[in-house]
């Protein structure tokens, strides 16, 4: 079986007397270690899908396996410690804490995981280990997202959920974050999912799933993904 099989999974909000379906019968895979793209045009679902897949909400029907393990049947205590260990997200924004330097903003993420690694270690694998000591605040959006990389990565999680992850950059610094996450995928093993309204990204993922309208259009297998310096945009 694959490492990620979403089977028929659907989610729906209750908006008062309406019912907004996010997601509708959406059923894909993904192998362990595969690269993912996930790509859709703005309100197509695919944050409902990486918010499910991250254990941050539960589809209202359908399955969710990963590694073999259904996690919609997951309750609150089984979704926290799967959100803990098993998953480093990356968001667009970076969501870092302002007024934590950059080694402390990923101490604060390995703190809570057994098997962390250490927060400078990971900032130099980043690239920044002469900013570890930086507020937030002191970081550029490309060095700040490098550390959200790194707080992410530091908890040695086997699947990195990336929102966006480049949607705050510009194109240079953008391939510098999509850089690191080709790496962590290909050098690391890590299975790394990406969201994406960027078709132009879709060229380095080994797998792209098309969501259009809260529903799976295409998945589409590549064979020789495109490394991410041969990219343009
Ligand atoms: N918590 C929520 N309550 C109500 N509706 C929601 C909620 N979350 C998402 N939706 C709705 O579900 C649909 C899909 O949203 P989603 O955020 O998954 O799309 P998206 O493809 O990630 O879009 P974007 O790229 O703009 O973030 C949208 O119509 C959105 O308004």
């Amino acid at each position: 079986m694959s490492y990620i099989k979403v089977e028929n999974e659907t989610k729906q909000y209750q908006m008062g007397e309406t019912t907004i379906t996010a997601n509708h019968q959406v059923s894909f895979e993904v192998e362990r270690g595969q690269l993912t793209v996930i790509l859709g045009p703005s309100g197509a679902g695919k944050s409902t899908v990486l918010n499910i897949l991250g254990g941050m909400d539960s589809p209202t029907s359908g399955q969710v396996i990963v590694d073999g393990v259904d996690i919609a049947t997951f309750n609150d205590r089984q979704l926290t410690a799967y959100r803990r260990t098993s998953i480093g997200f990356i968001f667009q924004f970076y969501n870092l804490i302002p007024n934590l330097t950059a080694k402390e903003n990923v101490e604060l993420a390995s703190s809570i995981v057994p098997d962390a690694l250490a927060a400078t270690t990971v900032l130099e694998a980043v690239g920044l280990g002469n900013r570890i000591d930086n507020f937030p605040s002191q970081l550029s959006g490309g060095e700040q997202q490098r550390v959200a990389i790194a707080r992410a990565l530091a908890k040695n999680p086997d699947i990195l959920l990336c929102n966006e992850p480049t949607g705050a950059l510009d194109f240079k610094t953008g391939k510098q974050v999509l850089k690191l996450l080709e790496r962590a995928g290909r050098k690391d093993g890590k299975t790394v999912i990406i969201i994406t309204h960027n078709s132009a990204l879709a060229a380095m993922g080994d797998r792209v799933i098309h969501i259009n309208d809260a529903q799976v259009r295409d998945v589409v297998d590549n064979p020789a993904p495109t490394p991410v310096d041969e990219i343009e945009w």
